[in-house]
């Protein structure tokens, strides 16, 4: 049984591989459109059904999940898109032996199955067919999707189609895809449930994975401040970004959070401020991650401090915000300590330009060149280093406000210098904290409450 949390995401080419890898094919086709007809039939309660097939192994799995459906009584139509093209879907298709209509004027049924195209999407689709599907899609009660809906783009997640209706329920088959965890396809997804195929997870086992929420220990009975943590964060140009860092790192469980430079002291008192006169006042051995950017400034003072800081690679470093846009990302991959990068879009395009495809890809090309861990920031957050990466898709949209970038900065900085695992697990443990305690803050939250919810987030562990 393959988890979502912390299950593999696994992209078209990957799927097959490991399909053939099982080696029973038919099998396999069997089990998903078994899975799809059990979870329709419970959803159904009575309902009609309308499988609409493609013609390819998708189409294959509609067939099956009708044959199913029929065989259990209930009330079932098929409609095609085209004939049956894959020796699985003709096989498929030959155990139905009820009608066949075809697609250009079929009544809508109140329970819709989209089993037209999945992995195997290739191009956009036409209007022939996006249009009945469409219609037929949006006058359902109830849409559920084999494996995609049919219109998305496996590995990258766009949308193959204009105006794409959205569903109520994607059953995916066997594993999680890319486009189960990016936008804009998933929006149009619905619920995503996962029906297991029987492959082995060492087939599946690529290099994505869902993110899983982490395991923290609490302190060692004989542990000190520093012990627990010490995070320094370098004051630029608006303090009160590199506050919030401060706080969110004390609040994830840090032991002590300093502020290096000009910050006034408003603010918990338990943030300790020291002057930064030279970047020699960060020569500290107990600091355990040093966090450079928040509110920093861009002026020719904050890129020197930063190259300071990378060139002389005696810490851990957290690299956010206007330090990114003064990153020259060729003086990282020589560095014995780690380094976090936790750009958003803009920042991303900054340092490593526009790349190409998915954000996981993006995400995994600059970690392999830089060396680093990146946490590419957005609607699915992506955390990844040179071998693998781990998504967290859909946080709170609520997170859309100024300084949660701050926070996040904080709490993944406390994770690094409680040594919470490796360098690419402590990222995704603040990743996950961050997007937890915006869930717990609900709506229009402001990112001082979700500094301040860290705290809960932390104990619900
Ligand atoms: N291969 C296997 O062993 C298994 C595959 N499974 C199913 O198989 C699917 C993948 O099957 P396929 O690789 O056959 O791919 P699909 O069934 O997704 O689609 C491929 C077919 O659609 C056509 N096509 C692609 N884009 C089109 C477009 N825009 N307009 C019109 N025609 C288009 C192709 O020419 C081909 O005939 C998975 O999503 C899953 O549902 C499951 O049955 C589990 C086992
Ligand atoms: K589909």
């Amino acid at each position: 049984m393959i988890a979502i949390e912390g299950g593999p995401v696994v992209t078209a080419a990957a799927m097959r591989a490991a399909e053939q890898a099982h080696g029973d094919l038919t099998g396999l086709m069997e089990r998903a459109g078994r899975g799809v007809g059990e979870a329709v039939r419970r959803l159904a309660a009575g309902a009609e059904v309308l499988v609409l097939c493609g013609p390819g192994n998708n189409g294959g799995d509609g067939y099956v999940a009708a044959t199913y459906l029929r065989d259990m009584g209930h009330r079932v139509r098929v409609a095609c898109t085209d004939v049956p093209r894959s020796d699985l879907a003709k096989a498929a298709a030959a155990r139905w032996t009820g009608p066949v209509e075809p697609l250009a004027d079929v009544r809508s049924a109140a329970i819709l199955v989209d089993a037209v195209f999945g992995t195997g999407l290739s191009r956009p689709l036409d209007a022939t067919i996006a249009d009945p599907l469409r219609r037929l899609v949006e006058a359902a009660s109830l849409a559920v999707a084999v494996d995609l809906p049919s219109g998305v783009a496996t590995d990258s997640g766009a949308l193959l189609v204009e105006d794409a209706p959205g569903y109520a329920l994607t059953l995916a088959l066997g594993a999680l895809k890319p486009a189960h965890v990016l936008q804009p396809a998933m929006r149009t997804m619905g619920a995503i449930r996962l029906v297991p195929l029987g492959l082995s997870a060492h087939d599946l086992s690529g290099a994505v994975a869902m993110i899983a929420p982490p395991r923290l220990a609490a302190p060692d009975p004989d542990s000190h401040k520093y012990s627990r943590g010490m995070v320094a964060i370098v004051v630029g140009q608006m303090a009160g970004a590199a506050r919030l860092s401060a706080e969110a790192a004390l609040r994830s469980g840090a032991g002590y959070a300093a502020l290096y430079g000009d910050a006034s002291e408003l603010g918990p008192a338990a943030i300790v401020h020291r002057p930064l006169a030279d970047m020699a006042s960060l020569d500290d051995p107990r600091i355990g991650a040093i966090v450079i950017g928040p509110g920093l400034g861009r002026d020719e003072a904050a890129r020197a401090r930063l190259a300071t800081l990378i060139a002389a690679d005696r810490h851990p470093l957290v690299v956010d915000g206007d330090a990114l846009h003064l990153l020259d990302p060729a003086t990282l991959p020589d560095r014995d300590c780690p380094v976090i990068l936790t750009p958003h879009a803009g920042e991303f395009k900054a340092v490593f330009g526009e790349g190409s495809g998915s954000v996981i890809d993006r995400a995994r090309d600059a970690a392999r060149a830089t060396g680093a861990v990146v946490v590419f920031k957005g609607a699915t957050t992506v955390i990844a280093n040179r071998h693998r990466a781990i998504v967290h898709p859909g946080g709170n949209s609520w997170l859309s406000t100024a300084g949660t970038g701050d926070v996040l900065t904080g709490a993944i900085a406390a994770m690094l210098a409680g040594e919470h695992g490796t360098p690419i697990e402590a990222a995704a443990a603040g990743v996950w904290l961050h997007a937890e305690a915006g869930r717990r803050c609900g709506t229009s939250f402001i990112a001082d409450d979700l500094a301040t919810a860290l705290t809960l987030t932390r104990a619900s562990l």
